[in-house]
């Protein structure tokens, strides 16, 4: 027999979100090799190419979110990340701001653009994560982005420990990250809001949670695909 599990309350729900903090991509031991400097340049360049990629349909994700959203609100909210990442104008913006990291490890631009360095598993990870975005109702595609309460502590870490274990890489060469920093901790709050006031039973929260869990699945296999190809050549 089924047991039927009442709605969670705001904060039992949200404690049940952030519990999947150990499924993220903190702890992959790609991303603790990089934060104890042990990166050799090669790793470093596979790394930011292949997460140029992601990068690059984090805005086609956000508008298939847009495309599939009935509530202007929500859409006038989440257009903005569209434009964070695209830039207001061109050469600006957070794919540029990657593109800047980059050059920074050593990068053509061509090389990176061109994508010739994006591993399969990470276009087959980065790309199943926009067909969700496109597919599930958007509240699901919303909570998928979570991962980004996770993201702010790691990103802060990952900016002390790279200049401290990569002397070629100076503070203005992380400016994607310095700069996502204060904005991430803005967005992981309004989007944990819009989640928990859009879950309005325990069936949708329970389609969060899993959502949530999946894309820490993609974070998780882009690494495993890049530690994969670093260990290839
Ligand atoms: O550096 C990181 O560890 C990290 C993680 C994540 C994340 O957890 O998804 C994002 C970002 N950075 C990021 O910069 C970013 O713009 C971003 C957008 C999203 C998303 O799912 O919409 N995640 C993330």
């Amino acid at each position: 027999m089924s047991t039927v599990h009442p709605m969670m309350s705001p904060a039992e729900f949200t404690a049940a979100l952030r519990g999947l903090s150990p499924r993220y991509w903190g702890t992959h031991p790609f991303h603790q090799r990089m934060h104890a400097g042990e990166l050799n340049e090669h790793e470093l360049k596979l790394w930011a190419a292949n997460r140029w990629y992601y990068q690059c349909v984090l805005p086609r994700k956000d508008a298939a979110i847009i495309s599939n959203c009935p509530v202007p609100e929500i859409r006038r909210q989440w257009l903005d990340r569209i434009v964070y990442h695209d830039g207001p104008a061109e050469g600006e913006g957070g794919i540029e701001r990657w593109l800047h990291l980059c050059a920074a490890v050593g990068l053509t631009r061509e090389e990176v653009v061109d994508e010739r360095h994006v591993a399969p598993g990470v276009r087959f990870a980065v790309d199943a994560y926009v067909t969700f975005a496109r597919t599930r109702p958007w509240v699901e595609a919303i909570a998928s982005g979570l991962t980004e309460m996770f993201a702010g502590h790691l990103m802060q870490r990952r900016v002390t420990d790279v200049l401290a274990g990569y002397p070629w890489i100076a503070r203005d060469d992380l400016a994607y990250f310095t700069n996502r920093i204060d904005k991430v901790s803005g967005e992981g709050r309004d989007t944990l809001d819009i989640v928990v006031r859009h879950c309005v039973d325990r069936e949708q929260q329970e389609k969060a949670l899993s959502a949530l869990s999946f894309k820490c699945d993609v974070l998780w296999s882009m690494l495993d695909a890049v530690e994969r190809a670093a260990a290839k050549e």
